[in-house]
């Protein structure tokens, strides 16, 4: 059987988007990591499905999987595709779209330039909602690394988030840092790790170490943690324009109001690179 699939990108983070609203698939995680593989398969950093919604409020169900096969909660880059691909492939006539996701609910609008502006939900610090071994919450959590003290922010944009400062992205111990981080004992389910460089109050650089793929070119909601970590740090006040190696995206977060924090809002491009079908 030959399956019908869209190859997409946002900011060079790239996916293989499947709809399984007119197709039948049984997805694995050897099936996916196959897939995944830029040599022997197509060849990128999530697998997204798109699938009918299981209540009437919202518009579809929105699944995603990381290049080891791994599903995840949330992925920003992700939604924006997600929404270009309803609307692209006729699925929806609507502008404004609700997606059930394992993290909860999203709101999607199609903006008349094009770009894509997602209601990425609240972002959570309690630690136990990260999930992080730590005792309260706080900004700044010391850990030991390689034998070596290392600061770092955590909180959770539904999939679980470290931010780390740097002075200069481009020399940041990605590479080395970003794999002893996702997998350090204190964070249980593996964690996505940010190296933040804020430029001004309203600018600043991201480089993603990604949890179950590696570097990407661009973290939708890394760039939501890192701006979120920003702000609530003193750091950065919203909008805040965060580039990525892959490019540009704009972050709003209104802060914490009588304890509940507001919804973080991300804006940014969504692009259709090729269609394909695969032997299943
Ligand atoms: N690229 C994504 C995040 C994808 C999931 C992440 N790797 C995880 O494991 O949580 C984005 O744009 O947010």
């Amino acid at each position: 059987m030959m399956l019908r699939f869209t190859k997409m990108h946002g900011l060079g983070n790239d996916f293989m988007v499947i709809d399984l609203i007119t197709q039948r698939a049984r997805l694995t995680p050897e099936l996916i990591q196959r897939w995944a593989d830029r040599r022997f398969g197509i060849g990128f950093d999530q697998l997204l499905t798109v699938e009918p919604p299981r209540g009437p409020e919202m518009d579809f169900r929105y699944r995603i999987y990381n290049a080891d096969g791994g599903e995840v909660e949330n992925c920003g880059n992700g939604a924006r595709c997600f929404a270009r691909f309803v609307v692209d492939q006729q699925l929806t006539r609507k502008r404004e779209i609700r997606v059930e996701t394992a993290a909860g609910p999203l709101t999607l609008t199609l903006a008349d330039d094009g770009r894509v502006r997602v209601d990425m939900g609240q972002p959570r610090f309690e630690p136990e909602r990260i999930p992080l071994k730590a005792t309260q919450v706080a900004t700044a959590y010391e850990f030991e690394l390689n034998g070596q003290p290392i600061t770092l922010d955590a909180l959770s944009m539904g999939n679980p988030h470290a931010v780390i400062d740097v002075e200069n992205v481009d020399t940041a111990p990605v590479a080395t840092m970003g794999p002893a981080i996702e997998a350090h004992p204190r964070f249980p389910h593996r964690v996505n790790v940010g190296f933040l460089e804020v430029t001004d109050r309203h600018r600043a650089r991201l480089r993603v170490f990604e949890r179950g793929v590696g570097e990407t070119l661009a973290c939708g909601t890394g760039a939501c943690a890192a701006v979120v970590s920003g702000i609530r740090r003193g750091l950065l006040d919203t909008p805040v324009d965060i580039t990525l190696p892959g490019g540009a995206l704009t972050i709003e977060w209104a802060g914490e109001h009588n304890g509940a924090p507001a919804a973080v809002i991300m804006t940014g491009p969504a692009e259709r690179v090729f269609e394909g079908r695969i032997e299943l």
